[in-house]
C-alpha cells in the first residue's frame, strides 16, 4: 500500500475556555456510576461505559444498541473488556514515558514539522494570535499494516518497536470489532461496512504533558478544543486526569479509569451515519503537579474512500447531509481551512455552495 499521509489532529485553533481545577486522584467510588435513561452506566456524570466482551455472546444486540446510545447522545464512551491486557496497556505507558524521559537531543531526532512524515515528533508551540501556550510533545506515526512502519521507528528506549507493535495490532483489534458493531447499529450494509473497513488505516500518537508552572495555568492548555478528523479515535490515558469534554455549554473532565480505553465519535463518522452520530469536541487541559502521558490510536479510512453516508441510511426522516467525498478532499480541505472541529466537513454538505 503506497504511505498515506498523516493525520493530525492538533494546531487547532481555541475554542470556549472554561473548565474546572481537576483534583488529582485515581480512585473510582462506587456511588459515581449511575444509570441514564437509555440504561447506560455512566461514569462520573460524563461518559456511558461499554463492556466490549458484550459483542462476543447473547449480549450482542443490546450491546450494539448501547454502542448505537452512545454515539449518538454523548460522542464518545469508556471501553471495558476491551482484550487488551493489563500486561501491555501498563508496558506501553512504561515506554511512552521512557521515550519521553530521553534526553532532548535524543527526541529531537524525530522532530519534524511536516504533518506529511510517516514518523515525527511534535513538539509545543505559543500561538501569538491566542496569546496561549500548547504544551504538548507528541511522537506520531502511521501504524497499518505495521510491517511498511515499524522499520522508521525508533530502537531508543530499547524494545520501543516490539511493545509499540503489540499495542497498535491489539488496539486495531479492538477498533475493528467495536466499527463492526457500530456500523452493524447505524444499520449499514455488509459492502458499506467492507468498503470503509478493507482498506482503512491506523495512526497513533504517544502524547505527552510537561506540569505547567502555577503561573501560567491560565495561559497554557495541553491541547486546545478540537474534534478528531477520524472514524473513531481510541485513547489510553494514564492516572492523571487532564481531558474535559464539551457537555451542554461546559467543559467537564473525563477521569481516568484503570485499564478502560476512552472512545471519541470523530468527524468522519459523523458524516457516514449523515450526522446520527456527533464527533466529541475535547480539549485537554494541563497542572502544576503531574506530568500526563495518554496513547491514542486513530482509525481512518484510505485516501480514496468515498465518505458520504451510505444509501440505506437516507430516508424520509434523514434527508441526505453530506455528498460524495474522498477522504483524501477532506483532509486537503481540513489543513488547508485549519478548522479545530466538524466544520470541516461543512463544504461537503449538499446544501454548501
Ligand atoms: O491526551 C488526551 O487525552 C487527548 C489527546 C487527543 O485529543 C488527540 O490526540 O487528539
Ligand atoms: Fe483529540
Amino acid at each position: 500500500m503506497a504511505p498515506t499521509k498523516a493525520v493530525v489532529a492538533d494546531d487547532h485553533l481555541e475554542l470556549p475556555a472554561g473548565g474546572k481545577n481537576t483534583p488529582l486522584t485515581n480512585t473510582i467510588p462506587i456511588s459515581n456510576v449511575q444509570t441514564d435513561i437509555y440504561g447506560l452506566e455512566i461514569w462520573e456524570g460524563t461518559l456511558p461505559i461499554i463492556d466490549l466482551g458484550g459483542l462476543h455472546g447473547p449480549r450482542r444486540s443490546d450491546t450494539i444498541k448501547q454502542l448505537g446510545h452512545a454515539c449518538q447522545h454523548y460522542g464518545g464512551f469508556m471501553l471495558k473488556n476491551h482484550g487488551i491486557s493489563e500486561r501491555l496497556l501498563s508496558d506501553i505507558m512504561s515506554k511512552a514515558r521512557e521515550f519521553f524521559h530521553l534526553p532532548e537531543e535524543e527526541r529531537m531526532k524525530l522532530y519534524s514539522p511536516d504533518p506529511t512524515s510517516l514518523i515525527r515528533l511534535a513538539t509545543g508551540f505559543k500561538d501569538d494570535n491566542q496569546n496561549v501556550f500548547v504544551s504538548r510533545e507528541s511522537l506520531k506515526f502511521h501504524c497499518h499494516p505495521i510491517e511498511n512502519y515499524v522499520n522508521l521507528w525508533p530502537t531508543n528506549p530499547p524494545s520501543y518497536r516490539e511493545v509499540v507493535s503489540e499495542y497498535c495490532v491489539a488496539a486495531k483489534r479492538a477498533e475493528i470489532t467495536l466499527l463492526e458493531a457500530v456500523f452493524e447499529g447505524l444499520g449499514m450494509e455488509r459492502k458499506s461496512i467492507d468498503q470503509i473497513l478493507d482498506n482503512h488505516g491506523q495512526y497513533a500518537s504517544l502524547n505527552y504533558y510537561p506540569t505547567c508552572d502555577k503561573s501560567n495555568l491560565g495561559l497554557t492548555f495541553g491541547l486546545r478544543g478540537h474534534t478528531d478528523p477520524t472514524i473513531l479515535t481510541m485513547l489510553l490515558p494514564d492516572e492523571v486526569p487532564g481531558l474535559e469534554i464539551l457537555q451542554d455549554g461546559d467543559w467537564v473532565p473525563v477521569k481516568p479509569i484503570p485499564n478502560t480505553l476512552i472512545v471519541h465519535v470523530g468527524d468522519v463518522l459523523q458524516g457516514l451515519s449523515n450526522c446520527r452520530y456527533k464527533s466529541l469536541l475535547h480539549r485537554v487541559i494541563v497542572n502544576s503537579e503531574k506530568e500526563r502521558l495518554s496513547i491514542a490510536s486513530y482509525c481512518y479510512p484510505s485516501n480514496d474512500t468515498q465518505m458520504g453516508p451510505p444509501k440505506e441510511l437516507i430516508d424520509d426522516d434523514h434527508p441526505l447531509i453530506y455528498k460524495d467525498y474522498t477522504y483524501e478532499e477532506f483532509y486537503t480541505t481540513m489543513w488547508k481551512q485549519r478548522l479545530p472541529d466538524a466544520t470541516r466537513l461543512d463544504s461537503f454538505k449538499v446544501s454548501a455552495a
